[in-house]
């Protein structure tokens, strides 16, 4: 049974050395970060902040003054008012993926036949670079890097075998681990369950695993996730607060994909703080990786939450296929009779 002190140490599928991403793709690194507990001394004497109240609330908007009624206004084309009109038009532009279960109604959005036919070439172009970054072309000349986010999805699409295999044992390592804190396998120093995620990262680093904790989590979750996403200290304070004693049993993961950013670092510090103020230890393990919601970066955070990720990465490659299209037009969408 894997044992978290062994983890710490040096877990062969977790050490950063074997990272698949590090050596795969660039140079540039994404680190991820998984610190424990050690001790379960808890003594928090940290209290629940008060929230506070939005002063938008207080001050009701004058809605008299909307754009409509100064003088001048532009008519904007392709904004329908006719009720027929305006069904047409949802009609010929609602695209619907029957097998995702997924709808975009772009009807409402005002541009007009026109501006469709001369987007065309545009759209054209998008969709040929499209094709090129999914076959591994250079798309970031600076870092001379690729873009694989494709491949994550389907790692038989990666230009390189070595790429295939990095991208499959990372997914298999995430899995792993994730099933060993699920099932209690791997415990707190204490031979206690992980019961929370601290996911400690700014902007693209949080984004992705908010979003998909928000759509996809169970509603009772083995691990519960929150997040530490800006440097507002009493948003920081107010996060470790609400865990209380189960700062014990947090499982900590800090994302940067450079490593280097204040504000993820700042936020780093205060869990410290935290833990050492409670009396836990805060004990650190890393891999590298690259950043997006479809690699470790995560994955790892919705497979703790019982998020069966092998399937969120097939439902991605599905999408990925129907946005192969070279077609942007109302053939393209699906009629509702
Ligand atoms: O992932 P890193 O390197 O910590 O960088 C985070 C920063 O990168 C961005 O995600 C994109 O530039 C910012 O929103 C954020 O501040």
């Amino acid at each position: 049974m894997a044992s978290l002190s062994s983890l710490c140490s040096s877990s062969p599928s977790l050490n950063p050395k074997q990272s698949i991403c590090k050596t795969t793709l660039n140079p540039s690194r994404l680190k991820t970060s998984l610190a424990y507990p050690a001790r379960t001394l808890l003594t928090t004497t940290r209290t629940l902040l008060t929230p506070t109240r939005s002063i938008a609330r207080d001050i009701p908007a004058d809605l008299s003054k909307t754009n409509d009624n100064l003088p001048n206004k532009p008519k904007q084309l392709g904004l329908e008012k006719d009720p027929n009109s305006l069904w047409n038009r949802y009609v010929d532009w609602l695209y619907q993926h029957k097998e995702l279960g997924l709808y975009l109604d772009v009807s409402r959005i005002g541009f007009t036949d026109e501006f469709v036919s001369e987007m065309e070439p545009r759209f054209q172009k998008a969709f040929k670079d499209m094709e090129e970054l999914e076959k591994g072309s250079i798309a970031n000349p600076d870092e001379g890097r690729m873009v694989g986010h494709y491949w994550l999805r389907n790692s038989s699409l990666a230009p390189k075998p070595i790429l295939k295999t990095q991208i499959d044992k990372a997914l298999d390592a995430v899995c792993d681990f994730a099933d060993q804190v699920v099932s209690g396998k791997i415990k707190t120093p204490d031979g206690e369950r992980f019961t929370q995620i601290l996911s400690v990262g700014i902007g693209g680093s949080a984004l992705g695993p908010q979003f998909v904790a928000e759509a996809l989590a169970p509603d009772n979750p083995p691990l519960k996730i929150r997040f530490i996403d800006n440097t507002d200290p009493a948003g920081i304070d107010h996060q470790i607060a609400q865990l209380g004693p189960e700062l014990a049993s947090t499982l900590v993961i800090v994302i940067s994909k450079s490593g280097g950013t204040p504000e993820t670092r700042n936020g780093l510090l205060e869990v410290q703080k935290a833990f050492r103020e409670t009396g836990l230890d805060f004990c650190k393990t890393g891999f590298d990786l690259r950043t997006s919601e479809m690699s470790a970066v995560g994955l790892l955070p919705a497979a703790l939450q019982g998020i069966d990720i092998r399937e969120m990465l097939a439902g991605a490659a599905v999408m990925d296929e129907a946005n192969r299209t070279t077609v942007v037009s109302i053939d393209s969408y699906i009629s509702i009779p």
